[in-house]
């Protein structure tokens, strides 16, 4: 059976991991204590749910309303949302659609994209939400790899790090399945399995589930939505650049019911240029270098090729001595 089909385990959730604490600064005991929480839970799941409370109910309903209005737009209109880069712009197939925004964490960029959607006066309140929006989660993203970096030994290199990586804020509407094919599992699946070749992508879902995540025994675990709590996930990019020591988990998305679902996701991504590469630190006698040097578009170049879609590990296939 494809295991895209497996039905999902009820029985298990992610870890859960709070991020509130308003203590929580490097070289605080609060922030060793969840970095430990961090490593346990990215080394058993290479993901967990963070409780972050700046998402607050109003900023919640201010994106959920922006994504709304966004994609009620034209088809044409939405298109206009191009970007160089693969999967970075408009995107629509099946039940899925997305539009994505390089540097949303940048006012003058979101700025950018309204603009190319209203033409005449952009959007102000929306390119403010998802600025706003994309700040916050930025926030988590940089608190996530410096635990990360210190509990590997290797925060020498956390600026040269943080500052080879840009993000990308990807909105995305899935709209409920046909109902007359009930039984054909097909119709339901919203996203494909896969795992982001990025560094690390925060997920977050409105209401309306859909998102699951394989364990390492090939369990499929559901991931509730939840009014302030995020999905914190490890990238292809990231496990390369540990020498394998995150993995990077598969995940999809699997639409039941008639509820359309909006979600959204912040991902760190490699700068063009920058060479992802293990630092000697985390090579050794046990641990030998697992990857080739490589460039983060040409992977993703890889991925779009038959030889990159069929790969059971895309990352493996491109970058494995
Ligand atoms: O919509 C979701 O929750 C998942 C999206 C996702 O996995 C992705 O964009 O890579
Ligand atoms: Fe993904």
């Amino acid at each position: 059976m494809d295991s895209d089909f497996v039905p999902p385990s009820v029985s298990f959730q992610l870890p859960v991991i709070d991020f509130s604490d308003q203590n929580l600064k490097p070289g605080s005991s609060k922030w060793d204590e969840v970095k430990a929480d961090v490593l346990k839970a990215l080394e058993d799941y290479g993901c967990f749910e963070a409780f972050f409370d700046k998402l607050s109910v109003e900023l919640n309903r201010s994106v959920f309303e922006a994504m709304e209005d966004l994609f009620e737009l034209p088809i044409p209109t939405k298109q206009r949302n191009v970007s160089s880069k693969p999967f970075h712009g408009y995107l629509c197939h099946n039940l899925y659609e997305s539009l994505g925004i390089d540097d949303a964490n940048v006012l003058e960029k979101v700025n950018d994209f309204t603009q190319q959607l209203w033409p005449d006066h952009g959007n102000k309140s929306i390119s403010e939400t998802i600025h706003l929006f994309s700040e916050q989660l930025v926030e988590l993203d940089l608190m996530v790899r410096r635990m990360i970096m210190e509990s590997f030994g290797i925060e020498n290199y956390i600026d040269e790090h943080l500052n080879s990586t840009y993000y990308l804020t990807r909105l995305m509407k899935y709209t409920s399945p046909p109902d007359d094919d009930d039984d054909d599992e097909e119709t339901k699946l919203g996203l494909r399995s896969h795992t982001d070749k990025n560094i690390i992508t925060i997920l977050h879902q409105y209401q309306v589930d859909g998102l699951e995540v394989k364990t390492k025994d090939d369990k499929w675990i559901k991931v509730k939505p939840s009014q302030d709590s995020v999905l914190v996930m490890v990238g292809d990019s990231l496990c390369a650049l540990l020498n394998g020591r995150l993995h990077s988990p598969y995940h999809r998305v699997i639409m039941t019911g008639k509820k359309t679902r909006y979600s959204t996701g912040l991902f760190s991504i490699p700068k063009t240029g920058v060479i992802i590469d293990s630092p000697e630190e985390l090579v050794d006698k046990e641990h030998p270098r697992i990857f080739k040097p490589f460039e983060y578009t040409d992977f993703l170049h890889f991925f779009q090729t038959e030889a990159g879609r069929i790969a059971q590990s895309a990352l493996h296939a491109f970058a494995a001595f």
